[in-house]
């Protein structure tokens, strides 16, 4: 059986075995820092075995340094269920798997808090719906711009405050796909936001703002030739440019080769350009591949469609 995670709480429990599996997503999009997202269908997976005793198997090279013991972030997740749900979580193998590569800005961390969230909601039986789901994922992660679309799939729209985190999930629109260029380098999210400033002018914020509004807008109608203006910031890009060599050149001259707008991938390295799928790649990829030459670094650059399913559960 595979189903989306469209059910709500409260589904009897369940002693079987199941797969979890969640995909990557690229925040920000530009101006809307913190707040929206889309989701890369590059998918972390996760099998769960019900058995006498605890087991965390970490499996593949990209997780070769991650713990294989209970302090692992994908257990970690699993238990914030548990502890929300008030409940004990049940014991079980729990082999990891992911394709999302770490720290490039392409929510790797994400993707493995959805699945430890939702894997340790269908082990207990489902007692959370999926609003709780991603308000314990989004306060964990402290913004819900890449849990959001791990959890939902699509292009999200989404809030965090006190009283809770609010979102709207758009379907990807006609036409449009995404390139990026996936440096061969490591960069923390910490790290790429401790060089933000604390405080913002006015000016900064009211530019935000309203590009932010317009490229939600533009995205949820289809406007593709919006993109590029309404993909202006002055939040972030400006201050992390600095540990993205290449990136200014991006983001200036990438329309000149065919990208409808491109972006900071969440915290970066990662650099995401849109493309309209009418058309070919070629040249944003040779522009691409030409940026990382002239900088010195190695990297790869692949299209994707945007993931419109987000997590899914299958036994
Ligand atoms: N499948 C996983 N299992 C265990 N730990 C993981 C897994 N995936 C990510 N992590 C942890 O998350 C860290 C990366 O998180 P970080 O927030 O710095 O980057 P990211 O999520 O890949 O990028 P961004 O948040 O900018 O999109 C890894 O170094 C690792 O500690
Ligand atoms: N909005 C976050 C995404 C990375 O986790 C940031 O840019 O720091």
């Amino acid at each position: 059986m595979t189903e989306r995670l469209t059910s709500g709480a409260g589904v009897a429990s369940v002693p079987r075995g199941f797969t979890v599996r969640a995909p990557a997503s690229s925040a920000n999009l530009g101006p809307g820092f913190d707040s929206l997202g889309l989701s890369v269908p590059l998918y972390t997976t996760l099998r769960v075995t019900p058995q006498e005793v605890t087991e965390v198997v970490p499996c593949g090279p990209e997780l070769e340094n991650t713990p294989a013991d209970e302090s692992n972030y994908v257990y970690q997740a699993m238990l914030l269920s548990a502890q929300r749900a008030g409940r004990t979580l049940p014991p079980a193998r729990i082999e990891i798997e992911t394709e999302v590569p770490l720290a490039r800005g392409l929510g790797s961390s994400a993707a493995a808090l959805i699945a430890g969230i939702v894997a340790g909601n269908e082990l207990l039986g489902r007692p959370l719906d999926h609003e709780t789901v991603l308000d314990v994922a989004a306060r964990e992660e402290g913004h819900p711009d890449n849990v959001a679309p791990a959890l939902f799939g699509g292009i999200v729209i989404a809030t965090l405050d006190k009283l809770g985190t609010h979102y709207v999930r758009l379907d990807p629109p006609a036409h449009l796909g995404v390139t990026v260029l996936i440096p061969d380098f490591e960069l923390s999210t910490s790290k790429a936001r401790a060089v933000l400033p604390r405080e913002y002018s006015r000016a900064d914020a009211v530019h935000a703002l309203s590009h932010a509004a317009l490229l939600a807008a533009a995205l949820s109608v289809g406007r593709l030739d919006l993109l590029r203006h309404a993909m202006q910031d002055y939040i972030h890009q400006v201050w992390r440019a600095p540990l993205v060599p290449g990136l200014s050149d991006i983001l200036d001259d990438a329309h000149r080769y065919g990208a409808l707008g491109a972006a900071l991938s969440g915290a970066g390295p990662t650099v995401l350009c849109f493309h309209d799928t009418r058309e070919p790649t070629s040249r944003l990829h040779t522009y691409l591949h030409s940026v990382m030459k002239r900088n010195g670094l190695s990297g790869r650059v692949q299209d994707f469609a945007i993931d419109p399913h987000g997590t899914v559960v299958s036994y």
